[in-house]
């Protein structure tokens, strides 16, 4: 049984919180915890234990009660100076690349000072510790390598996956981001080093959605033999030391997984800093032989309910893999589905700029990959539960062009299992700004991977057809972007709607500001992971994805409309996050998958009380 787990007090577990995964949360914000299982002679251990360590921010109570003394300088701070110490030293590194190291840095050494930054400076850091930045970590991650972030998981692991597993030192993991390195952004294969992308994604779903973070602190490290000799020593208060497995700490966690299958960049094959398996990628058989071998063994050692969130898979992959784990696994896809998901969003709340509903619009999009045909089907699914219309005939409003041009019907024979359904009746045509002409989209979106694609041509095309052309930019990092704001704004004179997949400023046209939307993922996976774990769901559905974009929707005020925006800040995602774990839980609850029962009576409050917090516990 999971209860509160070991830092906080089991008899004063509070109502709210979800009591038998969480322990520490908002719930419980107000009692002291015991912040070392196994207390030591020094508080050395303590100040090197990222978890639990304050710096200067120790009280003298603290000092005094874990053998401080003469470790710290004599000043005490508290978190708020810290944070504002912090920023000031984040702000005074120009290179974006150094902000990233630094907070990475801050993330290793004091794990709560790290989230308490992020979410209370959600706008400036995300760019930092997310896309674009992040893009360039993991390009460059050899490079900057210094503590081993995650789990590898190679080639050379085969048949021992479980064990490889095992050595993970939290047992209670609830979600998983794993990517093979295929498809990293829009930046193409980056092997191993694409580990920057679980690690980043999982401090989001911390940071934004109030799961709990992944880092390892020192104590659950500890071997059982460790624990031990130190048990010789000494034993905590609450009179829990270690069980059998020489775990310390039941809270459920989040685990960033990396799969390395080899890669097929040359660059990084020739890198003498490459951290990877230095092969060309496996395929066919093998490939999907660990695969399986990996997804077995996570079920295994972490039963139904851990989450799997498939990231920067290749389409060849990411498409498969979806398909044969969801109904024997919770997976999830955040490039095909959260990305739906969130673009989804964005146009629901476009509507109110734009007028109509959605199947009075037509889309075409340059990309037919996993977010393309993603963010596709999932408005044809939404059209047909507004309308009652087949989905079949939904689709017909729906056109794709990627690298060959217009996918129309004389392409089928040659097209990808994934892109049959957008093969429409149509003449071809090759260029995109053709098919602007020719289809007279009132949506355009990129989600091609590839930058600048929406040239002058073509955004002048979409104003041409359209009062108010949507024109969205999603591919990642921002040098993959279609186009910037700055040129959807200019070419359009101003009457453009745009959201892009990587931040933009805000830009200034014909004496109007213009406030770009950020159309990311990010909205929706932190949400959504929360409604899933706090409902215990045991499969994702369609239906909860949809949930997920009418909570995001419904939260655009007018206010926001005003600047053209048609998603809220990001300086509001705990509470946009905890809206949308309520609606996607509350959809898990009537679709009869959730397992925590009974429903909760409020689900957003109960979704707030679950939420981590980054307030410093006081330590008995
Ligand atoms: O990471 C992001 O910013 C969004 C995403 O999933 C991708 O581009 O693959
Ligand atoms: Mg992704």
């Amino acid at each position: 049984m999971m209860n509160g787990g070991n830092l906080v007090d089991n008899d004063s577990a509070v109502a709210g919180g979800v009591e038998d995964m969480y322990g520490e949360d908002i719930a419980t914000m107000g009692q002291p915890v015991t912040p070392w299982t196994v207390s030591v002679a020094s508080g050395y251990t303590l100040m090197r234990d990222p978890r639990h360590n304050k710096g200067v921010a120790f009280t003298e109570r603290e000092r005094d009660a874990h053998y401080l003394h003469g470790l710290l300088p004599p000043i005490v701070l508290s978190q708020e100076l810290q944070e504002k110490r912090i920023m000031h030293m984040l702000r005074q590194y120009k290179v974006p690349l150094q902000r990233y190291m630094a907070m990475m840095d801050l993330q290793e050494r004091n794990e709560r000072l790290f989230y308490k930054l992020l979410i209370d400076n959600v706008e400036e850091l995300l760019p930092v510790v997310y896309t674009p930045t992040v893009g360039e970590a993991c390009q460059k991650y050899g490079s900057i390598f210094r503590r081993p972030q995650g789990l590898y998981i190679s080639l050379k692991e085969k048949g021992k996956i479980l064990e490889v597993l095992k050595n993970w030192p939290e047992r209670s993991v609830q979600v998983i981001v794993v990517t093979d390195g295929e498809r990293i952004l829009g930046l193409g294969d980056l092997g191993c080093q694409g580990m920057g992308i679980p690690v980043g994604k999982l401090s989001l779903y911390t940071a934004l959605g109030g799961v709990r973070p992944s880092a390892v602190s020192i104590t659950k490290t500890t071997s059982f033999r460790d624990c031990f000799s130190l048990f010789l020593f000494s034993f905590s208060p609450n009179g829990r030391v270690c069980n059998e497995n020489g775990v310390t700490d039941d809270f459920l966690q989040c685990l960033p997984i990396t799969i390395d299958v080899g890669t097929n960049n040359e660059k990084l094959l020739n890198d003498e800093f490459y951290i990877g398996l230095r092969q060309r990628r496996a395929t066919g058989q093998e490939y999907t032989e660990l695969l399986h071998e990996f997804m077995s063994a996570v079920k295994q050692n972490y039963g139904e309910k851990v989450l799997i969130q498939f990231e920067d898979f290749a389409n060849h992959n990411a498409f498969e893999l979806l398909a044969r784990y969801s109904s024997s696994h919770l997976v999830f896809n955040d490039d095909i589905q959260g990305t739906a998901s969130v673009v989804l969003a964005g146009l629901l709340a476009a509507l109110k700029l734009l007028g109509g509903t959605l199947a009075d619009h037509r889309f075409l999009f340059l990309g037919a990959g996993e977010a393309g045909t993603g963010i596709a089907e999932l408005i044809a699914l939404e059209m047909s539960k507004q309308t009652g219309n087949p989905i079949e005939e939904n689709r017909k409003k729906i056109w794709l062009v990627d690298s060959k041009g217009l996918i129309v019907d004389s392409r089928k024979h040659s097209l990808q299992q994934f892109k049959k359904p957008w093969a429409h009746e149509h003449e071809p045509v090759s260029k995109l700004v053709d098919a602007v002409k020719a289809i007279k989209p009132t949506v355009l979106i990129g989600t091609s991977g590839v930058g600048k694609q929406f040239t002058r041509e073509v955004v002048e095309a979409m104003a041409s057809i359209n009062e108010k052309p949507l024109i969205m930019a999603l591919s990642n990092p921002t040098s993959q972007a279609e186009c910037t704001a700055e040129e959807a704004y200019t070419w359009s004179e101003g009457r453009a709607i745009f959201a892009s997949g990587s931040p933009f400023d805000p830009f200034e046209y014909d004496g109007k500001v213009f406030v770009p939307g950020q159309a990311n993922n990010a909205y929706i996976f932190p949400g959504f992971g929360l409604g899933v774990i706090m409902s215990g769901a045991i499969r994702v559905h369609d239906d909860m994805l949809l949930a997920a974009s009418e909570a995001l929707a419904a939260q655009v005020t007018e206010e926001h409309f005003k600047k053209g925006l048609i998603y809220p800040p990001f300086s509001d995602i705990r509470k946009i996050s905890a809206n949308i774990a309520a609606k996607v839980a509350a959809k898990a609850y009537e679709l009869g998958l959730a397992s925590h029962l009974p429903q909760p009576e409020d689900l957003v409050k109960y979704a707030e009380s679950c939420m981590y917090s980054p307030v410093y516990r006081t330590y008995r």
